[in-house]
């Protein structure tokens, strides 16, 4: 699985503390990067992200960084 967003992993195999910019919610980080390993292999074709939480939690940011990890050739034809 790819590590950019959640910045790599403990040797307890959870994600870094403070990584990417980002601190602790480290579940949030690893599914970010569960979505762009799927979006990568092409599993998430016609599929949407629903992102949940409380305001000013890290949507936009995760969105944002989810899309600048991918960068502009998702799905090159
Ligand atoms: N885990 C985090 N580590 C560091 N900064 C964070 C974290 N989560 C959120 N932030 C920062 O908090 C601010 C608010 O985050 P963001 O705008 O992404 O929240 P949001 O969930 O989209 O908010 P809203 O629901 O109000 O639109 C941003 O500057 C973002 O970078």
């Amino acid at each position: 699985m790819t590590s950019q967003l959640s910045g790599g992993v403990h040797t307890r195999g959870s994600a870094l503390h403070l990584a990417s910019g980002f601190v602790g919610q480290a579940e949030a980080r690893e599914a970010c990067d569960l979505v762009v390993d799927m979006i990568r292999q092409k599993k998430m074709a016609g599929r949407a992200l629903l992102l949940a939480s409380p305001p000013g939690a890290g949507k936009t940011a995760r969105a944002l960084g989810i899309s600048q990890v991918l960068g502009s050739k998702v799905n090159p034809r």
